[in-house]
């Protein structure tokens, strides 16, 4: 999570007249700038005047700003009015924050019982008013620093809109490392949560939430080959530096004439095949011999197809041919493809935001065009989770031993849809080992993969390793689907930049499915395309049962002579059977269960996303 933008406002009369002797102000921009380093910070010097003061906030508010620090004004003197004017502006007191700004700062001095801070939200902003001294600008900073990533997501990705989504964050607020470690602590298990702790979110709020947290992605472009480019998004458009064709070319294998001369007979004066050129200029009552894609000889206007001509002589072993007779008087222009006819000079070729296909590549190769300047794509690792878990090219299975399977599946389901990744191997289900392959993996990526050890089980150990080890934010962590209720997503900061996290579970079909649906609509969102797959109205083969929890379906297609395709599901769906989802077009989008229906008869026609190819 970053905060995109900070404003810092010095609160003091004498600073107002003379801003170079304000030191807290400059303090505090540090401050923020080394913990959000890609925040824009705007700073501003005013007088302890209580309109003045509330006017900026309001306005600053009015700007987005996530985060406002105050400094200044908050004492006892008559002139000391930032409280007032802040507690006039915000919605919401966030009054704890003011109470551990007390109780922190009275433990280095009882001067801190003079200071009067107030914190609250006004719109999407978090407001903290702060004391005016440099030095009570550095501890105060130190006390809000371990809160204010929170604090700001909720406020930012509107989280607090969504109660179970607000409750999560509160909880993973409160989720201290003492508290999971009894997780992690086997001889405790008994006192692991026999309920879990996290909401369960339904789909299009948990599509909301991640929508919300990836569109902070700082979005940039980088040159890549026309080769490399296949899939890309166009980040800038290219326009043609030469027309096409770059001269009058003709268009059939026959004669260049003079359009002017009629029909008759002409003398073949020579010949121009692709690739040559004719210098000469044409003389009436002349041709010249000409293949299609060669350029007309100077003079020449129009070209008459072989077959609307007659050989009138030729030479004696018959390689030349001397005369013909164009049978019908041809138009100027006739079969030739003026210079820019496909493409004119300046033309766009490929304008932002395109796709770029084998068609888009053609064009920029023959536009000479060696490069394409794309959207970047988010870097990718992935990471498997496990002890049971094997190398997949193991010969033997160990006793109690599985192959992995995701890392693969994982790998080439990212590439079918034009993301590559990393792979980051195994990591076993121990705290420290996945502290460690996880800081491995947001060293090599931006998104973070990694499937297993989400669920209940005390080796489950994901989420409270990404709580303790890394103070992430885990923006949820169950969602209402089948497969993938364990399903969740975090973020958090790592060596100065946001890593994302996808902590899917470790069924096979429960990764493909909540890959597809979480993973690639998140990969998406960075690229600036449309998030979501296409979706499209079938008709179901046979009566399938529904589930408390909408489902996604693996099936296939067949296109009958019926108006609508029939979808075919692929066997028995348990999120283990990864045969599901063999050869899978779709994923059917199973209403959840309810009093009045609890089983879809054939026949019935619902929305299949199309994740695959439609025909094999
Ligand atoms: N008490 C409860 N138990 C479970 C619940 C629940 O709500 N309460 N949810 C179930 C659901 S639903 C799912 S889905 C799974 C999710 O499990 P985890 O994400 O914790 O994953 P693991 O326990 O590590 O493994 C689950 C399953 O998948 C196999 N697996 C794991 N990684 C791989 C891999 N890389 N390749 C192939 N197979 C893999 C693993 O061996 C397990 O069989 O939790 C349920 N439990
Ligand atoms: O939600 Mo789990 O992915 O059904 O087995
Ligand atoms: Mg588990």
């Amino acid at each position: 999570m970053t905060a995109t933008a900070i404003s810092i406002i010095t609160i003091s009369d004498t600073c107002s007249k003379d801003a170079s002797s304000d030191t807290s102000g400059p303090t505090l921009v540090q401050l923020t700038r080394e913990m959000f380093p890609q925040s824009l910070i705007r700073t501003t010097v005013i007088p302890d005047e209580r309109e003045v003061i509330e006017a900026m906030i309001k306005e600053y508010c009015g700007m987005d700003v996530d985060l406002i620090i105050t400094t200044g004004g908050t004492g006892l003197s008559s002139r000391d009015v930032t409280p007032e004017a802040t507690k006039a502006v915000i919605e919401r007191e966030v009054p704890a924050i003011t109470v551990a700004l007390t109780t922190e700062s009275l433990k280095k001095t009882p001067m801190a019982m003079l200071s009067r801070s107030v914190a609250g939200i006004r719109d999407k902003t978090l407001i903290i008013n702060f004391p005016g001294s440099k030095k009570a600008v550095i501890e105060c900073f130190e006390i809000v620093r371990p809160i204010l990533n929170h604090a700001i997501a909720i406020i930012k990705n509107e989280i607090t809109k969504v109660k179970s989504v607000h409750n999560s964050m509160q909880l993973d607020h409160v989720c201290s490392h003492k508290k999971f470690s009894s997780n992690v602590d086997l001889s405790k298990v008994a006192l692991r949560p026999r309920e879990s702790p996290y909401p369960m979110l339904q789909m299009a709020e948990a599509f909301k939430v991640i929508d919300s947290v990836m569109k902070e992605w700082e979005k940039s472009l980088e040159q890549v080959k026309i080769e490399d480019s296949m899939g890309c998004i166009v980040g800038e458009p290219l326009f043609a530096k030469e027309p096409m064709p770059p001269f009058p070319a003709s268009i059939k294998d026959g004669y260049a004439c003079l359009s002017s001369d009629g029909a008759g007979v002409r003398r073949v004066r020579t010949v121009v095949r692709a690739g040559e050129t004719s210098e000469a200029p044409l003389e009436p009552g002349e041709c010249v011999r000409i293949n299609t894609g060669a350029p007309l000889p100077p003079g020449a206007d129009c070209v008459v197809q072989v077959e609307d001509t007659k050989l009138i002589s030729a030479s004696p072993d018959n390689k030349t041919e001397l005369e013909v007779e164009i049978i019908k008087a041809p138009k100027a222009q006739q079969d030739v493809r003026p210079i820019g006819f496909d493409v004119a000079l300046g033309a766009e070729l490929v304008g932002e935001g395109a796709v770029v296909d084998a068609a888009v590549i053609g064009i920029l190769a023959g536009a000479g065009y060696q490069h394409v300047r794309v959207r970047t794509k988010p870097t990718v690792a992935i990471l498997s989770t496990g002890n049971e878990l094997q190398d997949p090219s193991e010969a033997t299975l160990k006793p109690a031993h599985i192959r992995d399977s995701n890392q693969m599946m994982l790998k080439a389901l990212l590439k079918e849809n034009g993301y590559p990744s990393v792979c980051m191997g195994v990591a076993r289900d121990e705290a420290s080992e996945l502290a460690t392959s996880l800081s491995d993996a947001f060293k090599r990526a931006d998104v973070v993969v990694c499937t297993g050890g989400v669920s209940m089980g005390e080796k489950d150990l994901l989420k409270p390793v990404l709580l303790q080890d890394f103070g992430a934010t885990l923006h949820f962590g169950r969602v209402c689907m089948k497969p993938g209720k364990p399903s969740t997503f975090a973020s958090c900061q790592f060596q100065g930049r946001t890593k994302y996290i996808f902590a899917l579970p470790g069924n096979p079909v429960s990764a493909y499915v909540c890959c597809l649906l979480f993973v690639i609509r998140a990969l998406r969102i960075c690229e600036g395309r449309r998030s979501d797959f296409p979706r499209m109205r079938v008709r179901l083969n046979n009566s399938f049962p529904l589930d408390p929890r909408p489902e996604y379906v693996r099936a296939v297609l067949r296109f009958t002579e019926d108006d609508l395709p029939h979808a075919e599901v692929l066997g028995n769906q348990c999120s283990s059977r990864l045969l599901s989802a063999c050869g899978a077009s779709v994923l059917l989008e199973l209403p959840p269960a309810s009093d009045n229906l609890d089983c879809l008869p054939a026949g019935h026609v619902l929305p299949a996303i199309i994740t695959g190819r439609l025909e094999h």
